[in-house]
């Protein structure tokens, strides 16, 4: 399913009217038809109505809505925020309907005219949010800033068209102030701002109402933002042939654990186990290899040398080459220690392994004192950092980051070639070619210890079953926070642990397939 930004949006609006003659005037009317379509669902006759309109096309929804809803004998109060003589072309034909009819409208100019507009809203039922949609360009400024406040204080229920008034359409970031809705119906296609956080929390229910834009108009617009959904997930994953054995599900190498931190060990073993790769051998200290070998029985360790207590050193890396030999996949990171000692071994890797390989944890913070390392890559690399970890690798703030994650994610990918899985409440995978696949599913439970180990050692599974690297990367975060999910549903989000998570991979993994 395609995302849109702002910009992307009004492109396709204008090609709609202008290249293929669907008057602007169409699109609003079957929006507004799309907001009462979903508005009488929930409620009856005797609901009374208060709409706030802006006088941009946004105003415009709002304003079909009004005569809608009036036409169907719902009680309807309609204000309109700012001069009513400088609405956009079509906001203004639907205005003027309005005005025909005996809807009762108002002015909101200046603070005086605040009071009505409390009253219309604590005698609503229902508050209709049509203020600013996609058109939002700035901090919230202006009477409008008041309006929104009254509509989050006084209101008992509110419909947000388009977008939340307030939360931008690109990123979801919150423009000084803005409407949290319980309902949102979106046009068209979903906006960034619609699924990113925080604008998706302040969506409520998020509803998709197709407006009548042709198909081809989308397809032409070559989209590149897409919301990672089971179809793709199924399309991307191989049937198991029945003649098949062990080799055919491939190698996976990983390094990973140090003294005092084999759990992350463990867990990206178990978890890459899980996902149904047919060998796994685990490059760790050889003062470790016993906690491993009982805890991870099905994995093959290749004690090594230890520069000291549980930390393995350079003078060990002919043997991690060789190893890689016959490896689908090389994994490096989790556990190990932000140590010299990786950072040695990682900068050979880098520059030598010619095998699809997977960055995680402490090498991404051994790699963020030395991005120009992936300038001499060999092969395609996934890296998978947190937000504090793309810090680190960017120079940015987290702030900066979490103000518009699918720009930096993208730019961090097209800069160095290196998929990137940015990890937070949605995670994005942005690729070197600038396709952007957002996750929509996880929850607050899984921000634990170990979660980021488990997604990683699923990856590391599915890309040394042959799957390439992108699409890996995309099937493992969906079906991480799927599992996640099912997780949360049955134990809560406080009690979940990693764990959880790789126990139940394989029921998620075969309901995704189906086997
Ligand atoms: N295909 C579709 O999705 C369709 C969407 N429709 C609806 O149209 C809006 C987009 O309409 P647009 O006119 O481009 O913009 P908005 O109505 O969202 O907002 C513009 C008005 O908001 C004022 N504004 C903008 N920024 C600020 C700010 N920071 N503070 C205060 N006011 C602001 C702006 O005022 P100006 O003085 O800047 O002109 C405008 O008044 C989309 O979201 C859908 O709801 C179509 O109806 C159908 C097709
Ligand atoms: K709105």
């Amino acid at each position: 399913m395609k995302v849109v930004l702002n910009e992307e949006m009004r492109k396709i609006d204008k090609t709609t009217i202008e290249k293929y003659g669907i008057p602007g005037i169409i699109l609003m009317e079957n929006a507004g038809l799309g907001v009462v379509e979903e508005i009488i669902k929930d409620f009856k006759r005797d609901s009374n109505f208060t709409i706030i309109c802006g006088r941009g096309n946004n105003g415009g929804d709002g304003f079909v809505i009004a005569r809608h809803l009036y036409n169907k004998g719902y009680n309807v109060k309609v204000f309109i925020v700012g001069d009513s003589r400088d609405i956009s072309k079509d906001a203004l034909i639907n205005f003027k309907i309005i005005q025909n009819l005996n809807i009762n409208i108002t002015n909101i100019l200046d603070e005086k005219d605040l009071l009505k507009l409390k009253e219309g809203i604590l005698s609503s039922t229902v508050v209709i949010d049509a203020l600013f949609g996609t058109g939002l360009s700035s901090e919230v400024k202006g009477i409008a800033s008041e309006v929104i406040k009254y509509m989050n204080k006084y209101s008992k229920y509110i419909f947000s068209v388009d977008v939340p008034s307030g939360i931008c359409g690109d990123n979801g970031q919150v423009c000084s102030l803005a409407v949290k809705a319980d309902k949102t119906i979106t046009f068209g296609l979903k906006k960034c701002g619609n699924i990113l956080y925080p604008g998706a929390e302040y969506c409520g229910e998020l509803i998709l109402k197709d407006i009548g834009i042709p198909r081809e108009v989308v397809d032409l617009m070559n989209l590149k933002f897409n919301i990672i959904t089971e179809e793709i997930v199924k399309d991307s994953i191989p049937i198991r042939k029945k003649d098949s054995h062990k080799g055919s599900y491939g190698k996976a190498n990983v390094i990973a654990g140090s003294f005092g931190m084999t759990g992350a060990a463990i867990l990206t073993c178990k978890s890459a186990l899980r996902s149904g790769l047919g060998l796994l051998r685990l490059y760790i200290a050889e003062s470790l290899n016993f906690i491993i070998k009982t805890n991870v029985p099905e994995a093959i360790t290749v004690p090594l040398g230890e520069i000291r207590k549980g930390v393995i050193g350079i003078n060990n890396i002919r043997e991690i080459l060789e190893g890689t030999k016959d490896a689908d996949v090389l994994t490096i990171g989790p556990g190990c220690g932000n140590t010299s000692e990786l950072s040695e071994i990682l900068k050979r890797i880098i520059g030598e392994v010619d095998k699809p390989m997977v960055i995680d944890a402490d090498g991404l913070n051994v790699l963020s004192k030395n991005v120009e390392w992936l300038s001499k890559k060999k092969s395609e690399i996934v890296i998978t950092p947190h937000l504090g970890e793309m810090s680190r690798l960017t120079g940015l703030s987290i702030e900066e980051i979490k103000r518009n994650p699918i720009e930096v994610a993208k730019n961090f990918a097209q800069k160095w070639n290196v998929i990137t899985v940015l990890k937070s409440a949605r995670t994005i995978i942005a690729s070197p070619k600038g396709e952007v696949f957002i996750n929509v599913n996880g929850n607050p439970g899984m921000a634990t210890a170990g979660c980021g180990d488990v997604l990683t050692g699923i990856i590391t599974g599915f890309i040394a079953q042959g799957i390439e690297p992108l699409k890996a990367a995309i099937i493992s975060v969906y079906i991480h926070g799927l599992t996640g999910d099912r997780v949360a549903e049955k134990k809560g989000e406080y009690g979940l642990v990693a764990g959880d998570i790789i126990e139940k991979l394989p029921y998620t993994i075969k309901d995704v397939i189906g086997r």
